[in-house]
C-alpha cells in the first residue's frame, strides 16, 4: 500500500530536496500544495490531517502550529526544525545514535530530525561518551563551517544576489557570536555531555557541505587513549551500517586538506580521527552535506524507517 506523504514547506530549501529524493517512488503518494497557496492554513490543515506522514520543513513556530493543526488525526510527523529536538515525546531521528534507535524511529508517531551541525557533533560525541572515553564534563569546543544553504532561502538569496540591500559580501564569516546557537541544547542532550560546549559556527561561499571539528586533549580523556583507540571506539560504534564512515587515522592524515564540499550531494557522513600519536591531541572531524545527512537525506532515511521501505 502506498503511503501518503505531505511535505509542509515543500517549496523551501529542505522541502525541495526531500521532494526530489521522493520523486518517482511507487511506494509513496506525494500530497502537494501549489507554491502560491503554501501559507493557506485551511489547505495545510486538511493535508496535515489526511497524510500518513507529514514532514515539516518550516520555521520552528510554524512547525509547532502544524502539529497542533493535525491534533487528533493520528498523522505521524518528521520535523526538520529545531522545535521538538529535545522534547521528551519525540524520538530523535538519528538512526545511528544507539542500538535500537532505528527501531524506535520506525515505531514512532513523532520524530525530530537533528540539526545539521548537531548531526556532526553528536556523531562524534555520543559514541565517545558511551565508550567511557569522553567524560560528560569535558570542556568541549565545536568549530564548524557550513555551506550557505544552511541558512535557507533567505541566506541563499543574500549570498547569491549581490545587488540586494542585505547582500552578504563576505566569502567566509563567523556568526553565533553570543555563543548561544540554537543547536547547543540538542548537542548536549543527545551527545551526552553535561558541560555547555563552546560552539563557533561559520559559513563559507559554497552552497552545500559542512565540516564540524572537535579537537580534544587526550590527557583529559579517560585513560589517556591513543588516537588509534579513539578511532577504534568510533569505528566499533558505527560497524555494520552504511551511512557513517570512520576513516582510518593514516588515511586521514595522508590528506593535505579536507574539502568542506567533499560530501556535497550525498546523504552520508565521514568521521576523521586526526593528529600525531604521542602529542596528546586529537582532532575529530565530521564531514557531511548540511542538506544531506544534515537535513533532507536524514528526513528520507527516517521516513523509510517509519513506513518500512
Ligand atoms: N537549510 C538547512 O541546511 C537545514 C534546515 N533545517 C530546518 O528546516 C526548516 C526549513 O528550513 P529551510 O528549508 O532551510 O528554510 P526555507 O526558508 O528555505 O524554507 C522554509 C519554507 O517554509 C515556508 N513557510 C514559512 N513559514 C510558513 C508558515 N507559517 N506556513 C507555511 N509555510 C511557511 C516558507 O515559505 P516562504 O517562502 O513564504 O517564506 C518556505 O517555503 C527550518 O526549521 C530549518 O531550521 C534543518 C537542517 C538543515
Ligand atoms: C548556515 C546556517 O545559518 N545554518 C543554520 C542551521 C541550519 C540547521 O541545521 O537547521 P536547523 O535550523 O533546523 O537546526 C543556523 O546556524 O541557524
Amino acid at each position: 500500500m502506498s503511503a501518503s506523504i505531505f511535505i509542509d514547506g515543500e517549496h523551501g530549501t529542505t522541502g525541495l530536496q526531500i521532494r526530489e529524493r521522493l520523486a518517482g517512488r511507487s511506494d509513496i503518494t506525494l500530497m502537494s500544495i501549489p507554491m502560491e497557496e503554501r501559507r493557506n492554513e485551511a489547505l495545510r490543515e486538511q493535508m496535515l490531517k489526511d497524510a500518513d506522514v507529514a514532514i515539516l520543513c518550516l520555521p520552528d513556530d510554524a512547525a509547532r502550529q502544524a502539529v497542533a493543526l493535525a491534533a487528533g488525526s493520528g498523522t505521524r510527523f518528521i520535523d526538520a526544525s529545531t522545535a521538538h529536538r529535545t522534547h521528551p515525546d519525540w524520538v530523535f531521528g538519528f538512526a545511528e545514535l544507539a542500538p535500537g534507535q532505528a527501531g524506535r524511529i520506525a515505531g514512532a508517531q513523532f520524530v525530530s530530525n537533528p540539526g545539521c551541525y548537531s548531526t556532526g557533533a553528536i556523531a562524534i560525541l555520543a559514541p565517545l561518551v558511551k565508550a567511557g572515553l569522553l567524560p560528560a564534563d569535558y570542556p568541549v569546543t565545536i568549530n564548524a563551517v557550513s555551506g550557505y544553504s544552511g541558512g535557507g532561502k533567505q541566506m541563499i538569496a543574500q549570498m547569491e544576489d549581490q545587488t540586494r540591500d542585505d547582500a552578504i559580501t563576505a566569502n567566509h564569516f563567523a556568526y553565533a557570536l553570543t555563543l548561544a546557537h540554537k543547536h547547543v541544547p540538542e548537542i548536549m542532550t543527545h551527545g551526552g555531555i553535561e558541560r555547555r560546549p563552546i560552539f563557533t559556527p561559520s559559513v563559507g561561499r559554497f552552497d552545500q557541505g559542512m565540516l564540524v571539528n572537535i579537537p580534544l586533549f587526550t590527557d583529559l580523556l579517560r585513560g589517556t587513549p591513543a588516537i588509534a583507540a579513539i578511532h577504534e571506539a568510533l569505528a566499533a560504534h558505527y560497524e555494520g551500517q552504511d551511512i557513517v564512515e570512520v576513516v582510518a587515522p593514516a588515511d586521514g592524515t595522508a590528506k593535505a586538506r579536507i574539502d568542506a564540499e567533499e560530501m556535497r550531494g550525498t546523504d552520508r557522513l565521514k568521521i576523521y580521527v586526526l593528529g600525531t600519536e604521542g602529542m596528546g591531541q586529537v582532532n575529530v572531524i565530521a564531514s557531511l552535506d548540511n542538506l544531506g545527512k544534515g537535513a533532507s537525506g536524514a528526513a528520507v532515511q527516517n521516513l523509510n524507517l517509519m513506513i518500512g521501505a
